[in-house]
């Protein structure tokens, strides 16, 4: 797979608030349009690398308003009749946690290879924000091989589930730092969480951020792949692709389909962070080529380049990249079995009828962030 790769000279990256955005053949349905709902996301499974943790449970619902900003982007209940294939909206079945049992930082979550337990708890100065399924715990815990890193295992969801605790419960559950560590926590549902860029922001506005993106139908296949493990008994992926699969309606509501619209979400973003501190990492180049991608993050977060191909090797059993070093030497030293499960199958009717619905979405994607991720190219190799 290929991803990442940047745009030619004359594609230049654009600010959707200083230039008008591509926009997707939508056409209004009742001539009423509604937001999107932006829901979280994340694995609520809760099964990491190295780290048993449970407690969350997925498929609650918890509206959450969106402010129109992305102009006729904007999809809504009437307006998602997207020309081609055809999409509707959006009542978001969120993905519930309740306020996780978080795994305290100072044993396993504190992460940060060797360092040990002295320091300041300190609120962290870089996250990744998501997206779910994307590999970001792939990412937190390479980038976690790094000495100057130290970041909590569990997700905290602090900007959508907990921000009620306040940021002294969120400082309580960050690891220690030494002065010039930088701290780190990874949430994939903050990327899809109408309020977290102004928490965010308001916590510290110079904070980086970090999104690792997939193929959105890829996405989709697996986030349903994980629901699916733990409630066997669900309609198929065909049957929860559509609201209407004879007219070729997608449904965008399904939180599935919904979190990889991702020029929706990172609009929201953008209103906050400038794009200069939001790094996308490709979630199919975190598998190629591990290395590659670490030292775009390592850069990005101002870290000498340590982690490098050497902490990697290609496990053939597990399918994936793995870590040499893993923390504590009796640890497994691949991520867990929920990470790179098998998918079910998908009818490649459904595939292509998907694909098309992203198309303009990922195109849009590609110009504001300034890198063509090539997912369109994956379906022409085909
Ligand atoms: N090194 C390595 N090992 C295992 N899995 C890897 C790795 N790198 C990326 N991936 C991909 O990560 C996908 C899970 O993404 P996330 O960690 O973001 O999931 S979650 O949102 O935290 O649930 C997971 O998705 P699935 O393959 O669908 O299970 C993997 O494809």
């Amino acid at each position: 797979m290929k991803g990442g790769r940047r745009l030619r000279k004359t594609q230049k990256p654009f600010h959707p608030l200083t230039k008008p955005l591509l926009k997707p053949k939508l056409r209004t349905r009742g001539g009423k349009c509604q937001n999107v709902e932006l829901g979280s996301g994340g694995d609520c499974s809760g099964k990491e690398w190295w780290l048993l943790q449970k407690g969350c449970e997925e498929g609650g619902s918890q509206p959450q308003p969106a402010p129109p900003r992305l102009g006729t982007l904007f999809l809504g209940e009437q307006c998602m009749r997207v020309a081609a294939p055809g999409t509707r909206t959006m009542s978001p079945p969120f993905s519930k946690c309740p306020s996780a049992p978080l795994h305290h930082p100072g044993g396993r979550g504190g992460g940060g290879s060797t360092t040990p337990d002295y320091g300041e708890k300190r609120l962290p100065q870089a996250l990744i924000i998501g997206v779910k399924k994307g590999g970001t715990r792939a990412l937190l815990e390479a980038i976690r091989a790094h000495p100057d890193v130290r970041a909590v295992g569990t997700e905290p969801h602090f900007f959508d589930r907990n921000y009620e605790k306040g940021l002294e419960w969120y400082r309580s559950v960050m690891p220690k730092t030494l002065e010039g560590q930088i701290t780190m926590e990874k949430t994939p549902s903050y990327f899809v969480t109408n309020e977290a860029p102004k928490r965010i922001h308001s916590m510290a506005k110079d904070t980086k951020l970090i999104v690792v993106v997939r193929n959105p139908v890829t996405r989709a296949i697996s986030d349903y792949t994980q629901t699916l493990s733990k409630k066997p008994e669900i309609p198929t992926f065909e049957v929860l692709a559509f609201k209407n699969r004879t007219l070729g309606l997608i449904d965008a509501s399904w939180s599935a389909i919904r979190i990889g619209i991702y020029a929706l979400h990172l609009e929201n973003w953008l209103q906050y962070f400038p794009l200069s501190q939001i790094l996308f990492v490709s979630g199919e180049r975190l598998i190629t080529d591990p290395a590659g991608e670490m030292a775009k993050v390592q850069d990005f977060l101002g870290l000498k380049r340590i982690v490098t191909e050497k902490h990697f090797y290609f496990n053939k059993t597990k399918g994936f990249p793995c870590l040499k070093k893993p923390e504590d030497s009796s640890a497994p030293r691949c991520l867990g079995k929920s990470k790179g499960r098998t998918h079910p199958k998908i009818d490649p009717d459904v595939i292509h009828r998907l694909r098309k619905f992203y198309k303009p979405f990922n195109v849009m994607f590609y110009q504001m962030t300034g890198q063509d991720f090539e997912w369109e190219q994956e379906e022409s190799d085909k």
